[in-house]
């Protein structure tokens, strides 16, 4: 019988057994139940919860456990899952970048459930097609027949979708994921196909008959990593699904990042623009420059740098839809295109995959500092890693936690940097 003495990161109860921590999924502080040992790793241990024996005040029953498989908080309270999270930001930081300093107040939304304007699930084959999501580090795929924290009518695409799968017989495997995009009552459908030639596309097609399904796309994957490749071929319908967002218009095409909880985005997005104090400023990667474009009115000049095509040709689209005229986009890689404008800049705004910031980047923010970076981040240890690196010459000013995603363990935080006098 073991007690969760805390719930880390991933979000796993951690105990201790023989001197060594276990760490148990689906187990929450405060916790005691009944926990086998599944693996004995160098210095810890990983354990299965069998019996819970006394139960949190702030577990909450889930109906259908397999949505834990997607939201594995759903066991964990709103109001504790806000804590959790504010908790283990202020942790990492003192920790890792061996700072103590002063988090503020969670950003959030009302909506915990049906948030979602984004799925991507992965299809496997066997008697019949399913689609689903993978479990953690595997290939194995857990159906998905309901997707709780997507809106109604990706819902709604996903039940037809099964619906389809269930009568159509499958000659190969070429088709891997589907990403479905909605904004208001309209959807995008994104298949992502291992070739071209894709053998049930006209059959899927006939029977995608419903009347919100405004556009659907095959795209083209390029390696077996990918959930997206390059090139998409429009099958259906219109080029792009519009997103209206914070006063502005965004034309979303396939491969485009764009937020996928928009009114936490639109808070994200506020905080951003009242932290600037810059006149000039890069958003490094910009996705369609929807921050650049959002603060564009507080700046005099905002440089865009971006990678992704699809993204930028939507951002070029928006900026002129927006009547916007001081956001220029560079389609380029922000390590190769960022030291150009740097003697142009009071403030950089970094917005950059989980990875984080490359070392080349930040090698030039050491050697030519700019007075301010923003540094919107969806990796709380990257974000640290990177601050370490960075704190010779920047502090920190603020953090401010945002929970972009409820139910799940990712964690999203702006960081206001500035350059030490
Ligand atoms: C987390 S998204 C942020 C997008 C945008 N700031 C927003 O709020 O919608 C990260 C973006 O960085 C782009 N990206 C990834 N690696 C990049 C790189 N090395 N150089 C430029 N852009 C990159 C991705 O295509 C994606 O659009």
């Amino acid at each position: 019988m073991l007690t969760a003495l805390d719930l880390d990161y991933q979000g796993q109860g951690v105990c201790r057994y023989q001197d060594k921590v276990v760490f148990v999924k689906g187990m929450l502080k405060g916790e005691t139940g009944l926990v086998r040992i599944l693996k004995d790793k160098k210095s810890y241990f990983i354990g299965e919860l069998l019996n819970l024996k006394t139960r949190s005040n702030q577990r909450v029953d889930v109906s259908n456990p397999d949505d834990l498989h997607y939201a594995p908080l759903l066991h964990l309270s709103v109001p504790a899952q806000l804590e959790w999270q504010q908790k283990i930001t202020e942790e990492t930081f003192r920790k890792i970048a061996k700072m103590d300093v002063s988090i503020d107040p969670i950003l959030y939304d009302k909506r915990d459930l049906g948030y979602r304007n984004k799925i991507t699930l992965h299809v496997v084959k066997t008697d019949r097609l399913k689609i689903g999501v993978f479990a953690p580090q595997s290939h194995r795929l857990y159906p998905v027949k309901q997707m709780v924290l997507a809106k109604n009518v990706i819902q709604k695409t996903l039940d037809k979708l099964n619906e389809i799968f269930q009568i159509i017989a499958l000659q190969d495997d070429t088709l891997k994921h589907i990403t479905i995009r909605s904004h208001q009552q309209k959807v995008m459908i994104i298949f992502s196909t291992t070739q071209k030639t894709w053998i049930e596309k006209d059959t899927i097609l006939a029977h995608l008959n419903l009347p919100f399904i405004t556009s659907i796309y095959q795209n083209i994957l390029e390696t077996d990593f990918e959930n997206m490749g390059k090139d998409s071929i429009r099958l259906y319908g219109e080029e792009a699904i519009d997103i209206h967002f914070g006063g502005l218009k965004f034309p979303v095409k396939p491969g485009a990042f764009f937020q996928v909880n928009t009114p936490v985005a639109l808070k994200m997005y506020e905080k951003v623009k009242t932290l600037i104090t810059g006149r000039s400023v890069i958003d490094a990667y910009a996705g369609m420059a929807s921050i650049g474009q959002f603060i564009s009115s507080a700046v005099d000049q905002v440089y865009a740098i971006e990678s992704n095509h699809d993204a930028v040709e939507s951002a070029l689209i928006s900026i002129e839809n927006n009547q916007i005229n001081n956001v220029e986009v560079i389609e380029n890689d922000v390590a190769l295109a960022i030291e150009q404008y740097l003697s142009k800049v009071d403030t950089i705004v970094f917005d950059p995959p989980r990875s984080g910031l490359d070392d080349t980047t930040k090698a030039l923010l050491l050697e030519k500092p700019v007075s301010e970076i923003i540094y919107v981040s969806c990796d709380l240890k990257t974000l640290v890693r990177d601050i370490n690196t960075l704190k010779t010459i920047y502090r920190v000013t603020s953090v401010t936690p945002v929970k972009m995603f409820f139910h799940t363990v990712e964690t999203e935080t702006i960081v206001r940097l500035e350059m030490n006098k």
